[in-house]
């Protein structure tokens, strides 16, 4: 039988393996859709009573997906009566074989993971492949058993990783051998790395269903997995509980080679680069990976320090020295006749060397700085007040110091926005302060701005900000009809009727803002049609706010 409908699965000695359409495939396509091997919860939702530690469904009210603050839900009912503890959505899935064999040795491994630096997610899920091909080997060899899993590859340049989980796994089977010699013989050490080592190249996480874009699960898919990767991919996948659907997003023709996308592609060359080369083991030499500007998204660049012309950037090209093993970035000026060309000014610029040495230092500000930890999240005036002032002062501050040096696209800018628009958002609610609101848009405003340019075909990043931009307006629209709805009565009560200008032009901008709302989420619902499809979670609620905001704007 043929493993896909309008590909096929291409070998060649000097390109490996890879996968070509064998028809014209349009965005929208479904390419097609699987079930996992194996899936496991992330790390953080492993003991969490609405995950499932079996197929990784959640539970989710309609509710909580259109809030930004979860509420509690009951949870699922099954709990594991063999004794590791975990949550389970049926008693299918809490009493599977698979689950029998893997759950003496659960809580070891997870103990375990965190003494010797592991993924618990991972090594619960290579535990659980190797279960699983004990009681299920012929689908084993037939799919996940013929993937790569490059352990020579890891041994080579990532010895480390493969050090860790080879260290847990020993003192695993010492603990299982003592209690029970007999199970210790179930797998051994041999098997488990090369299953680790293949999940690391080949599983696929599961984000999900609301507009945080948390990931939630790992999978492990056979399909999916025998798609190359390229930043400028022309497909994208999305999963829930334990099936993956891969879906076409740009006009692909016969022949063409079928692309998924394995990193965040909001981030900078260099740090894609480092990521593939780390956990996939490959240089990208992508179109976006050999252009300076990243086929013009410049997420990475700064403005020239000897041009006069504004519109000139430095822009670095990532090189790989394959004797060092290392990723390095040679910086040029767009202008090519501009003298940071001629120069050393890699190495020797002192401004230059500088603002590479800011940007680092706003990175460590941004992901370090305790102002915009979650912990801060359910703080209220008393706490909030004092804070104000200090952020808006530092944050000015590297505005003019670091960012105005930068691309408006550079990835500071939108580490920038997306920080500041849930700031912003917080100070509105805790101070009910129209001001905060309008700012926080702003900044949504520029989120979604830059993830359009950075992400230029459909994705889960462009739905999902286009959904927060809709949504901070909705908000805004509220307090724009309350104060109408305020000024009318004030009007009444004075019964002043000469000054109605107000209210017209207030009436004016509520209308404005509901056809922007309206075509916002419209924009995102196209994508997510794309994305997603017809019946996902997301599209439905992204259709019934575009009808709910369609009907208010007709009205
Ligand atoms: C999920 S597998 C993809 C299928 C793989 N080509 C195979 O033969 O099984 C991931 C591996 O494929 C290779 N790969 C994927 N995308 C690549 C690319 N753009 N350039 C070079 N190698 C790539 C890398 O070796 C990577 O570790």
């Amino acid at each position: 039988m043929e493993l896909f409908n309008k590909a096929k699965l291409i070998e060649e000695s000097d390109k490996g393996r890879y996968v070509e359409a064998t028809d014209i495939l349009k965005p929208g396509d479904s390419l097609f859709s699987e079930n996992s091997f194996a899936s496991i919860p992330l790390e953080n939702f492993l003991y969490k009573k609405d995950y499932c530690f079996n197929c990784c469904k959640y539970q989710i009210s309609t509710e909580q997906q259109t809030s930004e603050q979860p509420k509690s839900t009951p949870g699922f009912p099954f709990q594991c009566k063999y004794g590791c503890n975990m949550w389970f959505c049926s008693n299918e899935c809490a009493d599977g074989m698979v689950h029998q064999l893997e759950c003496s040795f659960i809580s070891k491994f997870v103990e375990l993971s965190l003494k010797h630096d592991c993924d618990a997610s991972i090594s619960l899920l290579a535990l659980r492949v190797v279960m699983k091909n004990k009681v299920a080997s012929e689908v084993f060899e037939q799919t996940v058993g013929k993937l790569t899993n490059q352990k020579s590859i890891f041994i080579q340049n990532n010895k480390s990783f493969l050090d860790k989980y080879s260290k847990l796994f020993d003192q695993v089977y010492l603990i299982v051998k003592s209690e029970n010699s007999e199970l210790s013989s179930i797998f051994n050490k041999e098997e488990y790395l090369e299953v680790v080592c293949s999940i690391f190249v080949n599983s696929f996480a599961g984000l999900s269903n609301n507009f945080n874009r948390t990931p939630i699960s790992n999978g492990y898919f056979y399909k999916a997995a025998l798609l190359n990767h390229s930043c400028e991919p022309n497909t994208f996948f999305s999963i829930q509980n334990s099936t993956l659907e891969m879906r076409v997003v740009k006009d692909i023709n016969k022949g063409e080679q079928i692309f998924d996308s394995y990193v965040d592609l909001l981030l900078p060359t260099i740090e894609r680069q480092k990521i593939l080369l780390k956990s996939k083991n490959f240089v990208c030499d992508c179109s976006r990976c050999t252009d300076i500007t990243e086929n013009s998204r410049f997420v990475s660049s700064i403005h020239c320090i000897f041009c006069k012309d504004e519109t000139n950037y430095i822009s670095p090209k990532v090189k790989y020295d394959d004797k060092t093993k290392i990723l390095k970035q040679v910086w040029s000026c767009s202008k090519l006749t501009c003298q940071f060309n001629k120069k050393n000014n890699n190495k020797n610029n002192q401004e230059f060397l500088n603002i590479l040495s800011d940007v680092a230092k706003f990175y460590d500000f941004i992901n370090n700085d305790l102002l915009f930890k979650e912990e801060k999240k359910e703080e209220g005036e008393e706490q909030i007040q004092p804070m104000v002032e200090p952020i808006l002062n530092r944050l000015v501050e590297y505005e003019t110091n670091i960012l105005s040096k930068l691309h408006e696209n550079h990835h500071c800018w939108l580490l920038y926005h997306l920080r500041l628009s849930k700031l912003f958002e917080r100070f509105s609610a805790v101070f009910n302060s129209f001001d905060y609101l309008s700012q926080s848009i702003q900044h949504y405003k520029e989120i979604a701005r830059i993830v359009e340019c950075v992400i230029k075909s459909p994705s889960s990043e462009i739905i999902d900000s286009y959904y927060h931009l809709a949504r901070v307006n909705e908000k805004y629209l509220l307090s724009l009809i309350n104060q109408r709805n305020n000024h009318i009565k004030q009007l009444e009560k004075q019964k002043q009727r000469d000054t109605t200008i107000d209210i017209d032009s207030l009436n004016k901008d509520i209308k404005n803002l509901l056809k922007f709302i309206n075509t916002t989420y419209k924009k995102a619902y196209e994508m997510a049609l794309i994305c997603y499809g017809n019946f996902k979670p997301k599209t439905l609620l992204l259709n019934a706010l575009v009808e709910k905001s369609n009907f208010s704007s007709s009205n």
